[in-house]
């Protein structure tokens, strides 16, 4: 279903300060300018079957954020190779794919269409999406006008209620009210016993335990260890 063989990542930061975007191209066309590289992550090979719910942990930096891009298509590896079997609903930074200006009701359908669906289907889709979110009174309203827990309960609604294949999660639970992180809890739960996979990071080694039956631990870009939660999660706090 998810089959990453050797992926890595290099990114390049500039050394030096460069204070505007002129002073940025006059020095790039002078070849004057001087990066930094380095490898985010290093040789990875993994591989997720259908319906396994895999969490990811490491430290902050570990490249965790990094490799749900690289799944969920946003970026491309610098080497290796990513396979993905099936539609993917990406989760991940608040509010990515989406327009502040338009409305809640415009951010579905712009959201939904990055992430694939026609606009017929999000049609047949709406009012649940709506209701799952219970954003009903402020969906007319553009969403800059919404607070980040606002904006999680449209984009979580968005990425589940259309039953992805694939499921990528950096995060979100953590953000929300209590009675929200319940039901997407449970939403989760329900989307997993359905078959779908899921691929998340979370710092929570509760809720690591609580929902993944495998988990990866990622170090230095690396792939540290992996294996059952428990065995990971307990090795993992004890380092
Ligand atoms: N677009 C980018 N350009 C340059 N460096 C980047 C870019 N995105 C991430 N990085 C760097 O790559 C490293 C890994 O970042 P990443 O966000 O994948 O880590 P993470 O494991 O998700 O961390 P956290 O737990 O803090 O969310 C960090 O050092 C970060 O600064």
């Amino acid at each position: 279903m998810i089959d990453l063989t050797d992926v890595s990542m290099r990114f390049k930061l500039p050394r030096d300060k460069v204070n505007s975007l002129k002073e940025y191209a006059v020095r790039a066309l002078r070849g004057e300018l001087k990066f930094e590289e380095f490898w985010v992550l290093d040789g990875i090979s993994l591989n997720i079957s259908r319906g396994e719910v895999v969490g990811l942990v490491g430290r902050n930096g570990a490249g965790k954020s990094t490799l749900l891009k690289i799944i969920a298509g946003i970026l491309k590896p610098t080497r290796g190779m990513v396979r993905t079997g099936g539609t993917v609903a990406p989760m991940l930074e608040l509010g990515s794919g989406f327009d502040q200006d338009l409305t809640g009701r415009e951010n579905i359908f712009l959201n939904g269409a990055i992430l694939g669906y026609s606009k017929q289907f999000l049609l047949s889709k709406y009012d649940e999406i709506v209701a799952f979110s219970e954003l009903q009174d402020f969906i007319h309203a553009p969403i800059r006008n919404y607070s980040s827990g606002m904006l999680m309960r449209l984009a979580f609604s968005i990425a589940t209620v259309v039953n992805p294949e694939i499921l990528i999660v950096d995060e979100i639970l953590a953000v929300g009210d209590a009675a929200f992180q319940k039901k997407s809890r449970q939403r989760m739960a329900e989307l997993m016993s359905g078959g779908t996979t899921v691929l998340f990071v979370s710092h929570s080694m509760e809720q690591i335990q609580e929902l993944c039956s495998r988990v990866v631990w990622l170090e230095d870009g690396k792939v540290k260890m992996t294996g059952s939660a428990q065995e990971v999660c307990r090795a993992y706090a004890g380092n």
